[in-house]
């Protein structure tokens, strides 16, 4: 019920306030999926959810011009560069692709690179197609014929180097005859279905991390510390475009590659220029009927203009060339039957339907099962009760129509009704939780059913588990899921804190020792103590994250330790609120009541009124009042997370296991910014325009990191505007509300020193 509800409204249907709610949620969820993605190769979205949220985030702001922020992921390409790795400035910027996903949007293209060019409509322009490899770009720097660098693209502008990794590379040459001094070749590098297949058996045989899906594989064994672990993963390379250049390879796209594949390069042998809108379309068909036996993966075809000449003329946008286009391919479906329906019980409690299905060949992979989403989702109605696919639920015995969209987790996108068997009821979904019994519920607002018995279900303990073990909370050199599963059914581990008292339970000296277990030794005992030993001492931000608490992810555990600094100010905070959080959750009910009746009344709802009527009704003192808008109040946080929080620790059984963990840790505090002497802490800042010096990221880091807040728009509260060439209307509103303007220049001098 405190869910905001401008995730399923209609861009055109928005006010601005929604408009601003929707941007922020969705800036949000594509950072941390561009993170997931580019710098953890363990994607948290599939790519249909990312292009569409992508999508909507560029449809809203062609609606309201002065709500895009000065972050928007519109505007960027890729994700930072990791810190892991040193940094390298590419000497021309590394782009990403528009997306076609349409013959219409295919004509759109050729008719706007026409009309850039002045050129009629029958004038001839050649294009080159070419598949678009689903891997990670890389830029190769060669001077005088020889590998000085690589670097992967980062941001656009900074990317990792790898050279020593490029070097591993069999397609990648070290040296290169004929070529000019200077030349940076750029390309994409993946992996063969068949060697991630052997690669994926290999890491689950010795325990170690599986992909999910070949870019992934390929982009995690090629950004590794250890070259020799690259060296070990078979990695290919296609040679397709370049950067810095001291003489041009040829005239034409089609003539560079050529020259590239003389060089010595690999380069992809369905590339053709096609000198036609048909042309084209007859190529996409032709490569996406190859697909499946093309042996790795490819995510669509690029047309690029062949002319060089004209390329230049069309330049780029911010983050896309004007003289290329990625046509991409829709989702692959296959029919198959469903046998049955499972409950699983997750970490947060919640009941996920998952399909088992006859195994069938999906976009060259074999798939077994499918999400099912929710109740709603099964019975052939979304959350707002609208019917999905014209209404049909799904059975058990049906034939389903199963799709990977990003190779993710596959979905079910149709099903036929006129094979369903005879007989076939509507599944009843549980309504009791299938791990312990409890009750599951299911709050309004909330698509999702949940088991109510919190740390007494198995599952959600399990879940809990391993989500504490995780790479971004305590990470346990050696505990890993399957370990933290093994310890619980033993009965070893109850609950995270059991992991501090291991050795105490279960050490050399006691009487059912780990090294005595089957795989144990001595040694491997130790170095399990050893390790756990070792995250005694932690960063704030990772027990927060460690917790598990539905809505507090990595960003906002973050958030949350840089402005609470420390263990004790964030649960001195907490416990303040809790009062408020019931309070809270009243008023949000009674707007939903409120929402309700003025929609049958035909009148307007009073939200405002109906909200503060439910605060007077429960009498929340002032203090716990002030401490709950603080906490929504924190930059990052909002409502539902403050809500989830406070919930999980004002519960009676998961604050008492809390405080258990917290008692075994030296937790360390998340230093707050530096705001002495900052000239700029406390204050409201909107960047705007094209920043030259340095990234937009960078900028509205090193504002934050001073004490500033950044916000996308202005408005009285700003105090300070920073424009760069192309600011449009945030700098004239600026000027109109009489908020000081400065440049790009001003701001650098202003923060110099600081
Ligand atoms: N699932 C997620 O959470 C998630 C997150 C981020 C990105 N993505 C996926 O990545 C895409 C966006 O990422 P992007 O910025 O890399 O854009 P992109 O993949 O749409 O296109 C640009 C990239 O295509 C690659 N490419 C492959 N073959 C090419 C060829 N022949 N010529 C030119 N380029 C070629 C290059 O690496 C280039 O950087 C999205 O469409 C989305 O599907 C998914
Ligand atoms: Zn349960």
């Amino acid at each position: 019920m405190t869910r905001a509800r401008s995730d399923d409204m209609p861009v055109d249907a928005m006010t601005g306030e929604m408009a601003e709610a929707e941007i922020a949620r969705l800036t949000d969820l594509l950072d941390a999926a561009n993170v997931a993605y580019h710098s953890e190769d363990d994607p948290i979205l599939d790519d249909a959810a990312y292009d569409a949220a992508k999508r909507r985030i560029g449809a809203i702001e062609s609606r309201f011009p002065d709500l895009k922020r000065s972050d928007s992921p519109t505007e960027r390409v890729g994700a930072p560069a990791s810190a892991t790795f040193s940094k390298i400035t590419h000497a021309r910027r590394m782009l990403s692709l528009g997306n076609a996903f349409s013959e219409e949007d295919v004509a759109d293209f050729a008719r706007s690179v026409r009309a850039y060019l002045g050129l009629d409509a029958d004038a001839p322009l050649e294009i080159v197609a070419e598949p678009k490899i689903d891997g990670l770009s890389l830029s190769l720097r060669y001077e005088e014929g020889r590998l000085v660098q690589a670097a992967t693209r980062g941001d656009g502008l900074v990317g990792e180097n790898v050279t020593a990794n490029a070097l591993c590379v069999d397609d990648i040459p070290e040296r290169v005859e004929g070529a000019p001094e200077l030349m940076e070749v750029r390309g994409e590098v993946y992996m063969t279905h068949a060697d991630f297949a052997a690669l994926n058996a290999r890491q689950s045989e010795a325990g170690q991390k599986v992909f999910a899906n070949p870019r992934n594989a390929a982009a995690g064994s090629l950004r590794q510390l250890d070259a020799g672990i690259t060296a070990s993963r078979p990695l290919r390379f296609f040679a397709y475009a370049w950067g810095e250049l001291s003489a041009p390879l040829a005239e034409t796209q089609m003539g560079s590659i050529e020259r590239l594949e003389a060089l010595g390069f690999t380069t992809n042998p369905l590339t053709e220029v096609c000198p036609t809108i048909e042309a084209m379309l007859a190529l996409y068909a032709r490569i996406e009927a190859q697909r499946a036996m093309l042996g790795y993966d490819i995510d669509g075809v690029v047309y690029k203009v062949n002319d060089l000449a004209l390329q230049r003329r069309l330049g780029t946008r911010s983050t896309t060339p004007r003289w290329a286009i990625a046509h991409k391919f829709p989702a692959e479906l296959a029919w198959t039957r469903l046998e049955r329906i499972e409950i699983q019980v997750g970490r947060t409690g919640a009941l996920s339907p998952v399909a088992r299905l006859a195994p069938v060949t999906v976009g060259g992979v074999v798939v077994s099962n499918a999400t099912l989403h929710n109740e709603d989702y099964i019975a052939g109605r979304d959350a707002s009760g609208q019917p999905i696919r014209e209404g049909r639920d799904i059975r058990e015995g049906d034939w389903v129509q199963v799709y990977r969209a990003g190779d993710v987790i596959p979905k079910i996108a149709d099903v036929d009704l006129t094979r369903r068997p005879d007989g076939a009821d509507p599944f009843a979904f549980p309504e009791i939780c299938p791990e312990c019994g409890s009750a599951a519920e299911r709050e309004p607002g909330d698509s999702v059913r949940r088991c109510s018995g919190g740390l007494t279900c198995p599952a959600q303990a399990v879940e809990k588990l391993k989500h504490f073990v995780s790479r971004a909370a305590f990470d346990i050199e050696g505990l890993g899921a399957k370990l933290v599963e093994e310890f619980h059914r033993e009965g070893w581990i109850a609950e995270p804190s059991d992991i501090f008292t291991l050795e105490a339970r279960h050490g050399d000296d006691t009487e059912a020792p780990l090294k005595d277990r089957e795989g144990w030794g001595a040694q491997s005992a130790r170095n399990l103590f050893a390790a756990i030993d070792r995250k005694r001492s932690i960063p704030l931000d990772r027990v927060i994250f460690s917790l598990g608490i539905r809505h507090v992810g990595e960003v906002v555990s973050a958030d949350l330790a840089r402005h609470y600094g420390d263990w004790a100010s964030l649960i001195e905070a907490v416990d303040l609120a809790v009062p408020a959080e019931r309070a809270h959750l009243a008023a949000e009910a009674a707007v939903v009541e409120e929402r309700a009746t003025a929609a049958a009344d035909g009148r307007r709802a009073r939200i405002s009124d109906a909200r503060a009527r439910a605060w007077a009704e429960r009498d929340v003192s002032p203090d716990a009042r002030a401490a709950w808008d603080a906490l929504v109040a924190v930059d990052g946080i909002g409502a539902v997370a403050a809500q989830a929080l406070v919930s999980a620790f004002a519960q009676g059984a998961e604050r008492a296991s809390i405080d258990r963990l917290a008692a075994f840790l030296d937790i360390e505090p998340v230093s707050a910014p530096a705001t002495e002497g900052s000239p700029v802490a406390g204050k409201t800042l909107v960047f705007t325009g094209t920043l030259e010096r340095m990234t937009r990221q960078e900028a509205k880091a090193r504002a934050e990191g001073l004490g500033a807040k950044v916000s996308g728009s202005v408005s009285a509260k700003t105090d300070l505007v920073i424009a760069g060439p192309g600011a449009g209307s945030k700098a004239k509103k600026a000027a109109e509300l009489g908020v000081e303007v400065i440049d790009e220049d001003g701001w650098i001098a202003l923060i110099e020193g600081a």
